[in-house]
């Protein structure tokens, strides 16, 4: 049966698509504000032109549907075959012309949108394999999306910035990242402070005794510890500042 609504009543979920949907609105107008031949231009992301964006959000959308087509089925279909297959497909898709690229875009985000809201209540809970090799709850695929559609959409370069993402979703991805950082030990020394928050939001290693601390508000903390540059952030160790200001580690 086709359902027209959601079929989880989960609150936290609801929420979670509700902001995964939103996001996908607003990459939807950034991109809908380029003229076609914007699309050439260069994105936020080193080596990577609009078109290229674009083809990543579009073909995510399909590697995450079949991630909800597997938790539907339990038949396993991978996000992508490899990652080889993955970047071909991204520049593959950056040379489509600009009306098949929309559509990409377009098609892809209807299609993830149904497979989103027919899955049944209980399957939500199924395991699937992220491309990462993370097994994961279908739960997890709103969090993957949404933090895709958000952050790319200030990778179209086109005015579009961090202040414009929900605090929520800004705080899961910051602890999302200083979490990896924690399991791969990168945070050695580095104590990253949020400031202009209700309640104190530290994150790092805050056992250190001489560390540098990077400290920002949420949105250019968040914007800094996706590689996404230093803006709005000041470094200090030991109370004088740090300069060159400290890069974040890697992120994925
Ligand atoms: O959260 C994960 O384990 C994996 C996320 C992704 O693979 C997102 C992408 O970068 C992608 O669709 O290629």
């Amino acid at each position: 049966m086709v359902a027209r609504h959601d079929q989880t009543t989960d609150p936290v979920l609801l929420d979670g698509l509700l902001q995964a949907r939103r996001g996908t609105a607003f990459f939807a107008r950034k991109l809908n504000e380029l003229a076609d031949a914007d699309l050439d231009g260069a994105s936020l992301l080193p080596g990577w032109t609009r078109r290229h964006v674009v083809s990543h959000v579009g073909y995510n959308a399909r590697a995450i549907a079949r991630l909800v087509e597997w938790a539907a089925t339990g038949v396993e279909t991978p996000m992508y075959p490899s990652v080889e297959v993955r970047n071909h497909e991204i520049d593959f898709g950056a040379t489509l012309s600009p009306i098949a690229l929309r559509n990409l875009f377009d098609h892809s985000a209807v299609h993830l949108n149904v497979e989103w809201r027919d899955l049944p209540a209980d399957n939500w809970h199924h395991k699937v394999k992220t491309v990462q090799g993370r097994t994961v709850p279908a739960e997890e695929t709103v969090w993957m999306r949404t933090r895709e559609v958000w952050v790319h959409a200030v990778d179209l370069d086109n005015g579009a910035s961090f202040t414009d993402i929900p605090a929520p979703v800004l705080a899961r991805l910051l602890k999302d990242i200083t979490g990896a950082w924690h399991t791969r030990g990168t945070d050695k020394d580095l104590v990253v402070e949020v400031t202009g928050q209700p309640s104190a939001m530290v994150f790092g290693d805050t056992a250190a005794t001489s560390p540098t601390v990077v400290s920002g508000t949420l949105p250019a903390i968040t914007q800094w510890a996706t590689g996404r540059g230093t803006h709005g952030t000041t470094a200090t160790r030991d109370g004088e500042p740090v300069t060159p200001a400290r890069s974040a580690p890697k992120w994925i």
